[in-house]
């Protein structure tokens, strides 16, 4: 069984997020009842991946209102007057909804994921209030969206897995080898992943030789993540350093005879954080330089992508929003004060930058469509039109 970032029941409402700062070395689950601390495991990093982080965002609002209500039911006497009003009156709870969402929706810019559900839910209030539900009914509502979003989300990762995998198969005539870039797994989505979800795959069916994978500095989700998920499903596989990819694909594409591992590598998968109407693809920062050189060595280059981080309204990249996060998590690297012996489950960070160092830390890049080869839906793989340098994601979509 595959690890699981999100844990959430419904009866007795709990929701519980695997804390991601602490992983390989601890298994930490943090409990989530309130919006606050949903925007919070979202602001910093505990939980990450754009899937993920709508489906958090979305359960935290849930969680919050849900155990409202259960206080609401059991003890009301235990409630503040703000609560009571939010619970006896539907459009009270909806100023609620509308104040939590925008919260949530300030914890990161980039990944559209989140502010569609922001939307999706928003709708679902609305239209509780014009069918003249009351506050539990609409709370039921959300509920049940937020969970829909999590079966969804499993289920479009499963038929990304299939399209891509076929798609790989079709365009090359040996066993696979690929990389991949971040984390884009169980612990990115509701489960199996995107283009991990390929390689998982690809290796079911022994079509895969190996797979290599980046740290990706500076949050290392590669050495950190997408190792823990690769060694746990006995894939074979290989963690190199961001500045080495091209090295790679050189030595595998051009000189495979003298290379000790020999492999060439049929195709680089990354996932995505936010896809423009022309295919230009935010994702994490270090992929823009890989699909550069996945074109100069005429190696495939495949973004897979849930079509809730397609986003129609943006003509093309450069209106994507890309994250600064702090200068710490460059000038600093991370380790557990556990292995000092102090205290479990807290993070030690070792400065290894001088003080004073000026740092640029963007969390994402933005690879133009030109250099990508196709996009993995769980709809299907949407490839450019003959000679055009971009797709037409709005004809795939809607038709
Ligand atoms: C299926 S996850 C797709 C992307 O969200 C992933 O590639 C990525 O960039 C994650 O960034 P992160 O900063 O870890 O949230």
């Amino acid at each position: 069984m595959s690890l699981k970032a999100i844990v959430y029941v419904r009866n007795p409402p709990s929701l519980e997020i695997l804390n991601q700062l602490l992983l390989p070395h601890e298994t930490v689950y943090e409990s989530i009842t309130t919006v606050q601390q949903g925007y919070e495991q979202i602001n910093q990093m505990k939980v990450r991946g754009a899937p993920a982080i709508g489906i958090v965002a979305a359960l935290s609002l849930v969680i919050d209102l849900q155990l409202k209500l259960q206080t609401f039911i059991n003890n009301p006497n235990a409630l503040d007057s703000e609560t009571l009003n939010i619970l006896n009156s539907p459009l009270l709870l909806a100023t609620f909804v509308r104040n939590s969402l925008d919260r949530l929706n300030q914890s990161r810019p980039t990944a559209v994921n989140l502010f569609r559900t922001s939307d999706i839910l928003w709708d679902v209030t609305n239209s509780g209030i014009k069918k003249n539900f009351d506050s539990k009914q609409i709370i039921e509502s959300l509920a049940d969206t937020a969970e829909q979003m999590m079966l969804n989300d499993l289920k479009d990762n499963n038929n990304i897995g299939k399209y891509g995998a076929d798609f790989i198969l079709k365009n090359s005539d040996k066993k696979i080898c690929v990389v991949t870039h971040c984390n884009t797994g169980s612990l990115a989505t509701s489960g199996y992943g995107t283009a991990l979800g390929i390689i998982r795959h690809l290796h079911a069916q022994e079509n895969l030789l190996h797979a290599y994978y980046t740290e990706t500095r500076p949050y290392n989700q590669g050495s950190r993540l997408t190792s823990y998920e690769l060694l746990h499903d006995k894939i074979p596989s290989t963690l190199i350093c961001d500045s080495m990819v091209s090295a790679l694909l050189s030595s595998h594409a051009f000189n495979s005879s003298s290379n000790k591992v020999g492999h060439k590598i049929t195709a680089i998968i990354v996932g995505a954080d936010r896809v423009a109407k022309n295919g230009d693809t935010a994702n994490k920062i270090g992929t823009y330089q890989l699909a550069i050189t996945a074109r100069y060595h005429n190696v495939m280059f495949i973004v897979a992508s849930p079509s809730t981080s397609i986003d129609l309204n943006i003509q093309n990249g450069r209106d994507i929003v890309i994250e600064e996060r702090n200068e710490d998590e460059v000038v600093f690297i991370g380790g557990l004060l556990k292995q000092d012996g102090i205290e479990k489950n807290q993070i030690k960070k070792v400065r290894v930058s001088p003080e004073g160092v000026k740092v640029w830390n963007p969390s994402f890049d933005v690879t133009p469509a030109e250099l990508i080869t196709a996009i993995v839906t769980e709809k299907g793989v949407v490839e450019k039109e003959e000679g055009m340098k971009e797709f037409d994601l709005e004809k795939f979509l809607l038709g």
